[in-house]
């Protein structure tokens, strides 16, 4: 990545909000200790530190993946663009996005590639790419999502065990076979305009809508609220350790369970402020087909909670893919009619807190 060696370094006399640390070559090997401290840090912010998790040398190659990316021509670029019927994969402009209800809108520009594409390749699934992403596929990018699948599934099956659900439940809904709105987005977020506010959101408030997402962060400007107030943190990059956030789909299937925390992206804080800020996730989503629903039928912990507190079982009544498209699409500003349309892409934000 440009200038990753002299980046300034986040400064120590800013509020940062404390992540548990999660080695992953322990989890791997079955350590109940840290099998335990995921648990923990799944069931109460819902955001982790993952540390040897084996993707550095992919990371790094994403990275610079998307600044050929984004070094293209805007009208290049635009001719990818992931357009207004609530389809994820392909570019997004800077602005394209309100990032609240008053329809402000964003900064950061995205390159977003399907899972399902990247395994389809020389084929696609559902679009083509700029010719920057189709240049990496093979050695840059398939490494990448592989990478990421397998980090993300193997913490997903250990979630599943702790849930009581029975074996492989949740990897059965995260199936490689089918479809889903897996993907990975690298980020290029701009120094904010001279007089922006502080909290000028360059990517507004939400919640991640899948599962699982595997986060990588160079500068700072990741704040999450802490939970039970409304205040808004910044969460610290640390060198080598990913950042790992569940999504909604694990709030809705655990009944509230394990949690999928609020955040945002705003400007790096101080002298970082001054540098482009780049990142880069892995989204895992379930299959296409999945219907979004509380697994209380399956596992006599989800059940006990349900018991305890009936607002905590979700029916959505739709599908993963649906799920998915109605939040894409809603936050899409061409489409945005009034604060509703804002409200209309919402997850599980405002859904009771679980205890
Ligand atoms: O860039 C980041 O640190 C976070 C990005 C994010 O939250 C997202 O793309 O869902
Ligand atoms: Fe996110």
């Amino acid at each position: 990545m440009p200038g990753l060696n002299t980046l300034p370094p986040f400064p120590d006399d800013v509020p940062t909000h404390p992540l548990l640390v999660v080695d992953y070559e322990l989890i791997k090997a079955g350590d109940e200790d840290e099998i335990n401290k995921l648990w923990d840090a799944a069931a109460h912010l819902g955001f982790w530190y993952l540390k040897n998790h084996g993707a550095d040398e992919e990371v790094a190659q994403m990275f610079d993946m998307g600044d050929e990316t984004m070094q293209l021509p805007f009208e290049e670029k635009m001719k990818y663009e992931q357009g207004d019927e609530g389809l994820s994969c392909g570019y997004k402009a800077p602005g394209a996005n309100a990032t609240d209800e008053s329809g402000a809108l964003d900064t950061a520009e995205f390159i977003n590639i399907a899972k399902d594409d990247a395994l389809a390749w020389p084929g696609h699934v559902y679009r083509t790419y700029p010719s920057t992403v189709n240049a990496r596929m093979e050695l840059t990018i398939i490494p990448f999502v592989r990478k990421s699948l397998e980090v993300n599934r193997t913490l997903i099956d250990v979630l599943n065990e702790k849930l009581g659900l029975p074996n492989g439940a949740l990897l059965k809904r995260h199936s490689l076979d089918e479809h889903s709105g897996s993907e990975a987005r690298c980020i290029r977020s701009p120094p904010m305009p001279p007089g922006s506010p502080d909290n000028k959101a360059a990517i507004g408030g939400h919640t991640d809508f899948g599962s699982l997402s595997f986060l990588h962060n160079r500068l700072g400007g990741l704040q999450v609220m802490v939970p039970g107030t409304d205040t808004w943190q910044y969460v610290k990059p640390i060198p080598g350790h990913a950042i790992c956030n569940l999504g909604d789909a694990m709030t809705i299937f655990s009944g509230g369970i394990l949690k999928s925390n609020l955040h945002r992206v705003i400007s790096p804080p101080k002298e970082q402020a001054k540098h482009v800020r780049w990142s880069l996730v892995f989204f895992t989503r379930p299959g296409n087909s999945v219907e979004l629903r509380t697994l209380a039928d399956e596992s006599p912990l989800i059940a006990q909670a349900v018991a305890e507190d009936p607002d905590r079982s979700y029916q959505t009544g739709v599908t993963s893919k649906d799920w998915f498209a109605r939040r894409i699409k809603n936050q899409r500003i061409k489409n945005r009619k009034g604060p509703e349309t804002w409200r209309a892409s919402r997850g599980m934000e405002h859904r009771p807190a679980a205890a």
